[in-house]
């Protein structure tokens, strides 16, 4: 039997009169990496925060480990890994120090962890957090966030500030830590980083759940942004079908969104006659306006 690590119910979140989030339920299974999905300000820090504890909500409830995120958040705390959108440190100690001082919080030594993932991370400790980059402090987040191997880790858009290289270490390390039995919530606002790690993912959008998906479906409906250029004009509606939106065709240019599966809308492209062909994915924000009304 599937056991739930975090169990959000009803939770809502007014900043005075301003919408944070509003009626948000949803729940992580234990060995999950399950995707919070949203455009900018949908709500996915205002969740998080509050299931830190570090707000308190209007309303509703949340519990980790079977545990009420507010009245028993010292106790959730030990187990938990949390790597905030914006890291705020002690800017004046060197790395090394600060992951020294984040190990003791949690009486532990983690001292073997730390190096295995500084190694990995390639950071180096001897520097000042001042004189770090944001991708630099954002390892050192990372490190902090795992470093006592926590039951939960809690990641909120963990890859701002992170070449690309960094990024794949960074997911295989996340990897790890799911197959050793970690659960992992992922908040983005990148779809295509979601739907690389994530099993499960609920979207969120202007503070309330719109869905919520299981990956293999979200695949199938894989988004695709489309740019043709035609080497003969083509019926007004070739392509107009329900999968597509914002279909735009100026000249022998066509644009447009498609929902459905790639080999579909490629043997429409392969029966025309094309100079040129890009497909990409589109924007969380172009998808949001398009398809989640
Ligand atoms: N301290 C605050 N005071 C007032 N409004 C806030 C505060 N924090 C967040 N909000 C508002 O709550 C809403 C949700 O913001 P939140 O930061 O949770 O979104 P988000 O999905 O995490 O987006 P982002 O990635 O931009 O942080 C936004 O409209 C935001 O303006």
């Amino acid at each position: 039997m599937s056991t739930n690590v975090i169990e959000i119910k009803s939770l809502s979140k007014f900043y005075g009169k301003h919408r944070g989030i509003e009626d948000v339920s949803f729940t992580v299974e234990e060995g999950e990496i399950f995707g919070f999905i949203g455009p900018n300000g949908a709500g996915k820090s205002t969740t998080i925060r509050t299931l830190l504890a570090l707000i308190h909500p209007t309303s509703g409830s949340a519990n980790i480990f079977n545990m009420d995120c507010i009245k028993e958040a010292h106790m959730i705390a030990r187990n938990v890994g949390y790597l905030p959108s914006e890291a705020y440190y002690y800017e004046n100690m060197t790395v090394k120090e600060l992951l020294k001082y984040s190990a003791e919080l949690y009486q532990m030594d983690c001292s073997a962890r730390i190096n295995e993932l500084k190694e990995k991370l390639k950071l180096d400790d001897t520097r000042k957090i001042s004189d770090l980059s944001f991708g630099n402090k954002k390892k050192v987040g990372i490190v902090a966030a795992l470093l006592h191997s926590p039951k939960l880790i809690i990641l909120d858009e963990p890859t701002n500030g992170l070449d690309p290289l960094i990024k794949e270490i960074f997911f295989e390390i996340l990897k790890e830590e799911n197959k050793k039995g970690a659960t992992i919530l992922y908040s983005s606002h990148v779809l295509s980083e979601v739907q690389r790690i994530c099993s499960k993912v609920a979207i969120i959008k202007e503070g309330r759940i719109i869905n919520v998906q299981n990956m293999i479906e979200l695949r199938k409906n894989g988004y695709k942004k489309v740019q043709l250029m035609v080497s003969e004009p083509i019926e007004k509606d070739y392509f107009k079908e329900d999968s597509v939106a914002d279909y735009k065709v100026k000249g022998r240019q066509v644009s447009f969104i498609y929902r459905g599966e790639a080999d579909k809308i490629i043997e429409k492209i392969y029966n025309l006659k094309v100079d040129d062909v890009f497909i990409e994915e589109p924007s969380l924000e172009e998808i949001f306006l398009h398809y989640y009304k």
